[in-house]
């Protein structure tokens, strides 16, 4: 039996194409296989339902053959970028599913909070890595940060991505950039108002969300730190918290 075939993958949903919502690949048209379990449980995490083990019910250990056939239904066949997503995605044996797509054509990219370093990192064609701030309540492990980026190789682009609640927020994301001065950073305001995981659709403070993006504006430019993004979480523009866009 090949790799592909006996490799186990735990999913808790795929979904698309949407866009991407969020950092360095914003706006292009992406599928998101999303997987379940997660090494952290930060405070605001809008994604419970692939984090909190009463929901493991509902995640589905599928094979590659499996995934890659809804993938290719999502998309009509036609290569796009897919977005592995959690939970964090790197406690899951990623490597044969993405040497399936790359025969087809598509591209990947991986969102994670970078606590988990795995070898098929290098396969990649984007790393997100998004350490975790304060007001998560998570602690960062640079060791293990570096240990992504060593698995990366440099193959992969990496992009840093951070959330930002508060001044704690912003600092930390200061520090974790000068650290890295090589990788692009993306901020990003956070979602105070993240939805219960037993609801696909709750109500958001939209407005309380872009105050906080006009304040992080407000930080970036008049500290003068000109090499960082700030965007917001498009989907949750368009979208609120609904589930699967
Ligand atoms: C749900 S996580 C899954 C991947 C991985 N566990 C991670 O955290 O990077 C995907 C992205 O959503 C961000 N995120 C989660 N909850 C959020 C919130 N309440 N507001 C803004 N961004 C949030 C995370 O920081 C991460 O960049
Ligand atoms: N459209 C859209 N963009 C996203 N970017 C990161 C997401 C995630 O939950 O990982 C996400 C998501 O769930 N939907
Ligand atoms: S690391 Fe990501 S998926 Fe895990 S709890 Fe934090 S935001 Fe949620
Ligand atoms: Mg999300």
């Amino acid at each position: 039996m090949s790799e592909a075939r006996e490799t186990r993958i735990r999913v808790s949903e795929i979904f698309g194409p949407t866009i991407q919502g969020e950092g360095i690949l914003i706006g292009l048209p992406t599928v998101f296989v999303r997987t379940g379990g997660c090494d952290y449980r930060c405070f605001w995490c809008d994604t419970l339902h692939a984090v909190d083990r009463d929901y493991r019910d509902q995640w589905q250990p599928m094979s590659v053959d499996e995934i890659w056939q809804e993938v290719t239904r999502l998309s009509g066949g036609k290569p796009l970028t897919v977005s592995l997503s959690g939970g964090n995605p790197a406690i899951q044996p990623l490597g044969p599913l993405i040497a399936r797509g790359h025969d087809h054509g598509y591209s990947f990219a991986l969102e994670t909070q970078a606590s988990i370093a795995k070898e098929w990192f290098a396969d990649l064609d984007v790393l997100v890595l998004s350490p975790k701030p304060p007001s998560s309540g998570m602690a960062t492990d640079w060791d293990a940060f570096d240990d992504c980026l060593r698995q990366a190789a440099d193959r992969p682009q990496i992009a840093l991505k951070i959330v930002v609640f508060d001044d704690r927020d912003y600092a930390y994301a200061r520090d974790a950039s000068a650290r890295y001065p090589r990788l692009p950073v993306y901020l990003q305001p956070g979602n105070h108002t993240p939805p219960p995981p037993e609801t696909d659709d709750a109500a958001i403070d939209i407005d309380g969300i872009l105050d906080r993006m006009r304040w992080l504006v407000d930080r970036v430019t008049a500290d003068g730190w000109f090499e960082a993004r700030v965007l917001p979480q498009l989907h949750v523009l368009l979208w609120g918290n609904k589930r699967g866009v």
